[in-house]
């Protein structure tokens, strides 16, 4: 049975009041649910020991970005094990602001996946393609090779902390989503790569993210390969992610 996920990705945004507004809310809120989906808030580093002390173990917390490096010289860094230490259970990966405006790599990418999966914290690997390389056809080709890289050094006991998110880099902040069919087809491809390279891929969780919103994320989330989103804008405010949460079909 693959986990069902609704993750918050905050960006840049945020403050401690929101912390304090947002967090408790979303914890009540969700406590009546019961379509299993797993919740995960993922704020700036500074903030993530204020949102595990409020989500008091009823949501998931995780990092946005790790460093290639367990520790050292290193200023401005942050290590996958002093993430886990402080209480997170998840960190992204690769995210396409993190490789689009901080120039990350493939390698990188792969390397800070080992890093995350050998601390204890599960990997939401991102991947998407730019609008030139989807209007060039070249949109599963573009996916199929960040997905390759990132996982190429995952090892045999590490596929459940392995997580992957499909944003279309022209969907996210824009108010564009991909068709759910569109989606679908992606996450599809992206199994058949999982399955291709000896993964358990019916076991793996694939997210979407890309302007979800609580008016198409039902849609997207009924879809059979797509098993939870990566939530950006919408995830600042409460109901939203709740009502997004909550679009998530209960488990048959
Ligand atoms: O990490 C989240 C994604 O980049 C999606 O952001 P968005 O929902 O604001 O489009």
């Amino acid at each position: 049975m693959r986990r069902k996920i609704v993750a918050g990705n905050w960006k840049m945004n945020g403050s401690k009041d929101l912390v304090n507004s947002l967090v408790g809310q979303i914890r009540s809120e969700l406590a009546s649910l019961d379509n299993g989906v797993e919740a995960v808030i993922i704020p700036p580093a500074l903030f993530v020991g204020d949102v595990v002390r409020q989500a008091d173990g009823q949501i998931a917390v995780g990092v946005q970005n790790i460093a290639c490096w367990d520790s050292g010289a290193y200023t401005g860094e942050i290590s996958a094990g002093m993430a886990k230490d402080s209480g997170c259970g998840y960190s992204l990966v690769g995210h396409s602001e993190r490789r689009q405006l901080f120039g990350e790599t493939d390698e990188q990418v792969s390397v800070k996946v080992v890093k995350a999966l050998a601390s204890g914290l599960d990997a939401v690997i991102c991947v998407g393609e730019t609008l030139d390389e989807r209007e060039a056809g070249k949109a599963e080709d573009v996916v199929s090779g960040q997905v390759r890289k990132a996982v190429s050094e995952v090892g045999a006991g590490q596929w459940q902390q392995v997580v992957i998110a499909y944003e279309p880099v022209w969907a996210i902040g824009t108010g564009k989503t991909a068709t759910a069919e569109d989606a679908q087809a992606m996450h599809a491809a992206i199994r058949a790569v999982l399955k291709s390279l000896g993964a358990p891929a019916d076991e793996i969780s694939l997210l979407y993210g890309g302007s979800v919103k609580a008016d198409n994320a039902a849609a997207l989330f009924a879809q059979p390969d797509i098993d939870g989103g990566l939530i950006g804008g919408a995830s600042l405010n409460a109901e939203d992610f709740v009502s997004i949460c909550r679009a998530m079909p209960g488990r048959s």
